[in-house]
């Protein structure tokens, strides 16, 4: 049986770098202050120069509450020398489970994210993030994901995460 998988971003479309045309500035009380524009805001893993930064597409899964990442971590995501950074790394599973929860759950933030690294990734390889909602408990939606090479036979990481639903009667964020 085949399995709906929609491509949810990648490359190649428009100049593949979303603006976020306004920024909402909250007080120390996170009540929204002011709007005020900021051309300049892009998504973080988009942010860089095509080729050295996240090269990545996701595929999610609608029926399975899936989301697939397939990455290639660039020359500027290095952290010890010829191996991608953690920072990095864990970019790209916050925003892979992240996509799964958000297309599963509307609108959410990451509440925790645990990650183990198990094996260093090495930089400009191409490694698969494999996502999947494993639970809702109301308001909280528990996303798990590893990070594995293309042949699966190296598992570089796992990682376990929880995000929250946003509130509508909180005013933050
Ligand atoms: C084609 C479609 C395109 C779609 C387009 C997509 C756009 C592209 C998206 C890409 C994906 C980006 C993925 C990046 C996503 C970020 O990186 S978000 C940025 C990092 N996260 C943050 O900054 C969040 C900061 N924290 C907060 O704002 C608030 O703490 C939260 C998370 C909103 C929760 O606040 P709250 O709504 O007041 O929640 P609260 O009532 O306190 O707690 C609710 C429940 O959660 C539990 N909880 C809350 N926090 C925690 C915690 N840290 N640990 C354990 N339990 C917790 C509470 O215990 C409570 O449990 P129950 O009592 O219900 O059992």
């Amino acid at each position: 049986m085949s399995i709906p998988i929609n491509l949810v971003r990648g490359r190649g479309v428009g100049s593949g770098r979303p603006r976020q045309d306004s920024l909402c500035l909250r007080g120390a009380d996170s009540k929204p202050v002011k709007e005020e524009p900021l051309s300049q805001a892009r998504l973080f893993p988009r942010s860089l120069e095509e080729g050295l930064g996240f090269e990545y597409a996701m595929f999610h899964n609608q029926v399975e509450n899936r989301t697939v990442c397939i990455l290639q971590g660039g020359p500027y995501l290095q952290g010890i020398p010829g191996f991608l950074h953690g920072g990095a790394i864990a970019t790209m599973i916050d925003s892979t489970v992240g996509m799964c929860a958000v297309l599963t759950g509307g609108a959410v933030m990451t509440a925790n994210l645990n990650i183990n690294f198990r094996r260093p990734i090495p930089l400009c390889s191409v490694v698969v993030i494999n996502s999947q909602l494993d639970k809702i408990e109301g308001r909280k939606l528990f996303v798990s994901c590893n990070v594995q090479s293309l042949d699966e036979k190296t598992l570089y990481s796992e990682a376990t995460s929880l995000f929250v639903k946003l509130d509508p009667k909180k005013t933050s964020p």
